[in-house]
């Protein structure tokens, strides 16, 4: 459905040349809820506008829907963009005009007929929950509305992919929660896909299928959510992951123990699969820290563990048997 191909683009200024995206190769398929995330400066929302071409590359492809979006002429590029709708995180709405002249606008810049633009936007504003605010202006209502506004103009040209860049920074964890339940419907009952840049790993975890992670202009990792998000292999990943989080502390641990990360995925999340093979093996475990939460509607659980007092490696095994990941993280 999208797919970059050597995307670079190069900003100069009195500084000096700086690369903010440096040879690009991403495919998000058709239907996808795709996350990109990265450091402040990554180049996240270069990225995210190369999909429109809002920021046209210095090199590289840019293809959405078996278009060339780099090759076209700006009569077809204008053509393209309507399938290709795209909210912000400061909702970039006209405080003019009314919230219904708002979602109406990208119509009415088609010109498509009076009667035809009032229908379209009743059943926006219907579907979005804002008919009663239809009259009203963007500076009397919440963040979460303007963003409910937001989504609607961008959905009113009927695209296939939604852009959002950074669209629930500006917003409490309520309304965060509130919009992400929205992107998730619209994901699921339009067949929408959604391309997202964020520095909040909640979101990518709520509703990403799939997350790229960007440094220096590079993608370093990418991945099902749950995969990069529990097996992080990059260090700037591992980063990014562990903000917020207390981390263990090693010390602690008791001595000689052999210290484990264990993964519990799906419905073994809330097995006893812990306590039934130390039992059955004879180990003692200290669990020293731990998280149980979900990724994209599926549960998982990772503790980091230190077995104690029997054969740690019989233990290992049967987890692993069991279909727990273990990985080592070294001895305390
Ligand atoms: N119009 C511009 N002119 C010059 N440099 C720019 C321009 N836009 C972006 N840059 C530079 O390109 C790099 C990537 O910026 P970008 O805004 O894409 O990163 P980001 O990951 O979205 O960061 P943030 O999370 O802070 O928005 C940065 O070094 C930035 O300073």
């Amino acid at each position: 459905m999208i797919r970059l191909e050597g995307v670079t683009k190069r900003f100069r200024s009195a500084a000096g040349e700086r690369v903010a995206l440096d040879g690009i190769d991403l495919t998000v398929e058709a239907g996808q809820v795709f996350g990109v995330v990265g450091r402040s400066g990554a180049g996240k929302s270069t990225l995210i506008r190369t999909i429109n071409l809002l920021e046209r590359p210095d090199a590289g492809r840019v293809l959405v829907d078996g278009h060339e979006i780099t090759a076209l002429k700006p009569t077809e590029l204008r053509a393209a963009r309507r399938r290709i709708g795209m909210i912000f995180q400061h909702f970039n709405l006209l405080n003019a005009k009314t919230i219904a002249e708002n979602v109406a606008f990208p119509l009415r810049l088609e010109g498509r007929p009076g009667a035809e633009v009032d229908r379209r936007v009743a059943e926006l504003l219907e579907r979005l929950g804002l008919t009663e605010h239809a009259k009203k202006h963007p500076a009397q209502l919440s963040g979460g509305q303007k963003q409910r506004v937001g989504i609607a103009r961008a959905l009113a040209t009927e695209p296939k992919v939604l852009l959002c860049d950074e669209a629930t920074s500006a917003l409490d964890p309520e309304t965060t929660e509130d919009i992400l339940t929205l992107l998730d419907q619209l994901n699921r009952e339009l067949g929408l896909t959604i391309v997202l840049i964020t520095h909040q790993m909640e979101v990518v975890r709520r509703v990403c299928d799939r997350v790229a992670v960007l440094k220096d202009g590079r993608v370093v990792e990418e991945g099902a959510t749950a995969d990069v998000f529990l097996h992080p292999q990059h260090a700037a990943t591992r980063a990014m992951l562990a903000e917020g989080d207390e981390a263990f502390d090693a010390s602690m641990a008791p001595a000689g123990g052999r210290l484990a990360k264990l993964t519990f995925r799906g419905g073994s999340t809330y097995e006893p699969e812990l306590s039934r093979v130390a039992r059955s093996v004879g180990v003692d475990y200290s669990i020293l820290s731990g998280r149980i939460s979900r990724i994209r509607g599926e549960p998982y659980g990772q503790l980091v563990v230190a077995f104690t007092g029997g054969d740690a490696e019989a233990a290992v095994a049967q987890l692993t048997a069991r279909g727990v990941t273990v990985e080592s993280v070294g001895a305390a």
